[in-house]
This record gives C-alpha cells, sequence and structure tokens, in this order.
C-alpha cells in the first residue's frame, strides 16, 4: 500500500530534471489524487441525494484531474507538463466558479474558492498565477455583483459576498507574495550553487578547469571512448625553469606569467579539446578523437608559437618555454595509466634539454622502463 502509493507520487519524476520540476511534477500527482477523490467523494453525495446537475459537474472534475496527472506522466515533457498544470488550474477554476455560481450544497460552494490562489501561484509562478488571478477575481466579481436578482446564481447576501470577495483578494494577495519570496530564495540557491559548483571545478588564476574538473572531463571523455572506440590522448605540459621566473620577476608576475601561457595555451586548441590547469605550473591537454601522433603534432604547433611569441610581462619581453608528454587513451590504456605515462614522457622530456614535446609511445630508450 505504501510503496504504490509512493510509487505513484513519483511518478513522472527523473533525476534529469531539476529539483522544482520535480517537485512540481509530485504536487500535481498529490493535488490530482486530492482533487479526483473529493470531487468524487462529493459528486457520490451529490447524486445520491438526487442533485445530478452537480454530481455530473463534480464528476467531470474528478475525470478532469484524472486526465491532468495522466498527461504529465504518459507524454514527459516539458509541454505536456504546461498542458498537465493549465488543465488542472482551468478545471479547478471552473469547478469553483461553478460552485459559486450554484452556491453547491446548502450554498457551501463558495468555501472552495480560497483552494484557488495558493494552487494557482504555485503551478502557474507567479506572473502567469497573477494574470490568471485577476481574471478569475473580475469573473467572480461580475458573478457575484452582476446577476443580482438572476435566478440561476445562488442568493448571498450583499454583506457576504463583499466579505467572499475581501478575504479572497486578501488570501490571492498572500499567496502572490509567498510564491514571489519562493521563486527568488529558489533562483538565489541556484545562482549560489551554480557558482560553487563552478568554482569547484574552476581554477581562479586562470578560469581554465582546475584538476577536478578535469579528472570529471577525463572520466566523461573515458567513457565516450569505450563506447564509440574513438580513442583521445591526454598531455601534460610543465613550464620550463619556472622557480628561476618567480624568483627573477617574483611571485605576483609568475602568475602573470601563468595566465598568458595559459591564453597561449587555449587559443591553439579546436573547440572540442579541453585545457586545464593539473597544479601548481603544469596543465593538462585533452585532445578528443586524437592519436598520440596528432596529439604531438598539435603540441608541437603551440610550443612554436610560445618560442616565437615572448610573453610581455609589465612592460618586458620574457621567453617562455614548456614541455610536454604525451600519451593516448583506447581501451587498452585507461585514465591513470595514460596520466602516468603522460608524466613520464614530461619527465623525459625534461631529462632531455626541456622546451620539447615527448610521446609516450616514442621513449625506446633501452634504459627506460614504464614504472
Ligand atoms: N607564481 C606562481 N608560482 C607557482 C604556482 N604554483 C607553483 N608555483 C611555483 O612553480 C615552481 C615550480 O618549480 P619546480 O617544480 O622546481 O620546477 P621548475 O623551476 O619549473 O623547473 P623544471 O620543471 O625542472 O623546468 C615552484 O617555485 C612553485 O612555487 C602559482 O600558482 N603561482
Amino acid at each position: 500500500m505504501f510503496g504504490s502509493l509512493k510509487q505513484y507520487v513519483f511518478s513522472g519524476v527523473s533525476r534529469h530534471y531539476k529539483d522544482e520540476t520535480n517537485r512540481r511534477i509530485m504536487v500535481v500527482n498529490l493535488f490530482a489524487a486530492v482533487g479526483m477523490s473529493i470531487t468524487f467523494l462529493l459528486g457520490s453525495r451529490a447524486f445520491i441525494d438526487g442533485e445530478y446537475s452537480l454530481s455530473t459537474t463534480l464528476y467531470t472534475a474528478s475525470v478532469v484531474f484524472a486526465i491532468s496527472q495522466r498527461l504529465q506522466v504518459r507524454f514527459a515533457s516539458a509541454r505536456a507538463r504546461t498542458w498537465s498544470i493549465t488543465l488542472l488550474i482551468i478545471c479547478l477554476m471552473v469547478l469553483t466558479l461553478l460552485l459559486l455560481i450554484t452556491g453547491g450544497k446548502d450554498n457551501t460552494g463558495p468555501l472552495w474558492i480560497y483552494l484557488v490562489p495558493p494552487v494557482t501561484m504555485f503551478f502557474a509562478g507567479f506572473v502567469r498565477g497573477l494574470i490568471a488571478l485577476i481574471a478569475y477575481t473580475l469573473v467572480s466579481a461580475i458573478v457575484l455583483f452582476g446577476f443580482n436578482d438572476a435566478s440561476f446564481v445562488a442568493n448571498y447576501t450583499y454583506a457576504f459576498k463583499t466579505r467572499l470577495l475581501y478575504s479572497f483578494l486578501t488570501v490571492s494577495f498572500l499567496s502572490a507574495f509567498y510564491e514571489y519570496s519562493r521563486q527568488k530564495s529558489y533562483d538565489t540557491a541556484l545562482y549560489l550553487s551554480e557558482q560553487f559548483e563552478r568554482q569547484a571545478k574552476h581554477d581562479h588564476l586562470t578560469q581554465l578547469l582546475n584538476r577536478r574538473g578535469a579528472q570529471q572531463c577525463l572520466e566523461r571523455e573515458y567513457a565516450r571512448m569505450l563506447r564509440s572506440k574513438r580513442k583521445f590522448s591526454v598531455a601534460i605540459a610543465d613550464i620550463d625553469r619556472f622557480k628561476s621566473i618567480n624568483d627573477t620577476l617574483g611571485h605576483e608576475q609568475g602568475d602573470e606569467v601563468l595566465r598568458q601561457i595559459s591564453k597561449v595555451f587555449s587559443s591553439r586548441l579546436r573547440g572540442q579539446d579541453i585545457l586545464a590547469r593539473w597544479g601548481g605550473e603544469e596543465f593538462m591537454f585533452i585532445f578528443t578523437d586524437t592519436d598520440e601522433a596528432g596529439a604531438v603534432n598539435a603540441l608541437e604547433n603551440i610550443r612554436d608559437i610560445l618560442n616565437n611569441a615572448p610573453l610581455n610581462i609589465n612592460g618586458s619581453e620574457i621567453h617562455v618555454t614548456s614541455s610536454f608528454g604525451v600519451s593516448e587513451v583506447n581501451p587498452d590504456i585507461d585514465i591513470s595509466c595514460a596520466v602516468r605515462r603522460a608524466d613520464q614522457a614530461l619527465y623525459y622530456a625534461k631529462d632531455n634539454g626541456r622546451d620539447c614535446v615527448c610521446g609516450f609511445s616514442s621513449l625506446s630508450s633501452p634504459s627506460f622502463s614504464e614504472n
């Protein structure tokens, strides 16, 4: 029993949707169930009492509530959800207006109009909800005051009608204010969480992905490569003799060198390639759909540019070079193995005079062994 109730409440919910969307889906499920049950019970009661037009109205509303719930679950699209919510609100508004006009059971029908403001605001959001509520208030006011002696409108006293309208306006105002504050808090929370998420994945100095962001990209690329069988390559770049740059220019200018180098590196990459700050003065390249030879080629280009265009640091030109170690990632070489290989190739490049690109597979020296 509890299991099927839970299944019903969560029907249509998906982990791919935003929290806000899932919350709306669950509330639509709950509201439709409550609306369906109450209208069905009241409709049956009216039927037993021989009030056939009231019972037909309530049964129809019960069916519409059920349809609106099925709509969002069956079609699982944003458009279906909008239709479902629209249907639900229209059904509620028409039903409560009919109860207002006919008076319902012993003239208690108007009591149900207080459901309209919170439900409309929650489902339609602040702006659309406000428009819908203004329209609803106008129609209600016309029904209450525009047909004073009409036989098809229930007989309410003037005092009752004015109090009903005032109290309805008060509830509408409070619901609108609540929805406005709720949306503002939600937007702020969303903005902050996006900022934190961004900061957690990016390096504040270069604005590139940081090591954590790079790891996530590596895992994503690896999964893609396993599916598509299209290999990719990783490379680690380490700026040469960076300690002496820091020592001569100072740490702040050293930071500026890192910033400018990151721009030189990224300016030569294709849109689909990824550059990250791997740590300290090390950068990580991810070359998608590229084998080791292709990555070595691309890095040779970058190395050339770095050699031929000195950096302008605080008005003086300085010549900065970098060494690169490259490894391919394929179904036989996983990420940690490839990173280890790129690191070993980088050390080899450093040991062999720096300012060069070294692919792991070219390390054919007999003295070299993979750790
Ligand atoms: N300015 C600055 N320096 C950093 C940063 N991160 C690491 N470093 C410095 O980078 C230097 C790295 O020096 P080493 O690892 O000795 O290597 P190197 O001087 O680059 O020499 P090789 O790598 O052998 O060519 C250290 O002095 C670190 O303090 C940073 O964010 N900003």
